[in-house]
């Protein structure tokens, strides 16, 4: 009999539904209650999209496709899947609780974003690890930090924008420019050594270097609405910036840090980034996200047997 090993896939959560929206809004904020105004600016975009984000949906299959294929790769050992959330049921805490109940011993667990930071990653692999601890440290945790560079990754994203490129005529595709982009965090991450934007500069060099496109910008967006400096230039600002001092007249968005069509994807940039182009009368074009696409699955399984590996 082969050992059993968790496989736990962690991600950001989601209301169910639209009564969800203010206890999730609430953990979002560490549990300080938003105030009615932003609750209902949260609700009226989650109507924009429809009512609730694909997300919750998304994730389970994204977590059920690389548990399935990661059983069909290697034959040492059957790993079972746990799913666990960072901000609404089940959480981070539940999943590994589970893993424990049901006797898991070795686990590793990825997080379904591809850029390291303090803010994201390390609290999601902190919460995993820490709830192994308190419940008598028999469950081992290798969890896989980034995946930001792996070759797949970055060649499912040069597929997906050269074939936008392709729906373009020669005439537009002089003046089109990828604008390649992550969640915005507060500014003071930098001074603290977090890797984020240096592993953003990084995705978007590697997408340049595969497709061979000459204009590729970086850009930062869905920044959380307080007084602090946030990471910049904002998508919406570079894009009239771009239009105005580079005289690019299509925009391609690549928000790489995101792997499904979600509030921000959605919202940000379907809706905020395109009606800028609409108003500048430029072209929007958005590649589909990676979702469950075969190389974005694979490029996570690699990222993992590179960390189990070591
Ligand atoms: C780094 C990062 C990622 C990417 C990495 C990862 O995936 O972990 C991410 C993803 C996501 N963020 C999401 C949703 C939200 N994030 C918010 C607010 C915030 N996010 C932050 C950071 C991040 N967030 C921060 C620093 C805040 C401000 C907190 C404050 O106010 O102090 C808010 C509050 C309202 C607003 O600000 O819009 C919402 C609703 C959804 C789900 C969308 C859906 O349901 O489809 C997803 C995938
Ligand atoms: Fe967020």
């Amino acid at each position: 009999m082969k050992p059993v090993h968790g496989l736990l896939v962690m991600a950001y959560g989601t209301p169910y539904k639209e009564e969800d929206i203010e206890r999730y809004y609430t953990h979002i904020r560490h549990g300080r209650r938003p105030s009615q105004e932003h609750i209902d600016d949260l609700k009226a975009r989650y109507k924009a999209i429809g009512g609730i984000s694909p997300l919750a949906e998304m994730t389970k299959k994204q977590a059920e496709a690389l548990v399935n294929r990661l059983n069909e790769v290697q034959d040492e050992v059957e790993y079972q899947l746990y799913i666990g959330l960072k901000h609404i049921e089940p959480f981070i805490e539940d999943a590994v609780e589970q893993m424990v109940k049901d006797g898991i011993q070795e686990a590793v667990s990825i997080v379904l974003a591809p850029h390291f930071s303090t803010f994201s990653i390390q609290s999601y692999n902190g919460r995993a690890k820490e709830a192994a601890e308190k419940l008598g440290g028999t469950l081992k945790i290798t969890s896989v930090e980034a995946w930001y560079d792996e070759p797949k990754f970055i060649d499912y994203w040069a597929k997906a924008i050269l074939a936008e490129f392709d729906k373009m005529t020669e005439e537009e595709r002089e003046k089109a420019c990828v604008i390649v982009s992550n969640h915005s965090l507060p500014e003071k991450i930098k001074k603290l050594g977090d890797p984020y934007e240096e592993q953003l500069i990084e995705t978007a060099r590697l997408i340049q270097e595969t497709t061979g496109l000459p204009n590729v910008e970086i850009g930062w967006q869905s920044a959380g609405q307080t007084p602090e400096p946030w990471l910049g230039p904002d998508v919406q600002d570079l894009t009239r910036e771009l239009y105005e001092k580079k005289g690019y007249r299509s925009f391609v968005y690549a928000p790489v840090g995101f792997v499904t069509e979600h509030l921000e994807v959605l919202y940000d940039n379907d809706i905020e980034c395109k009606a800028v182009c609409d108003e500048l009368g430029a072209g929007y074009y958005r590649p589909p996200m990676p979702n469950t696409h075969p190389l974005f699955i694979d490029a996570m399984i690699d990222a993992i047997f590179k960390k189990l590996e070591k």
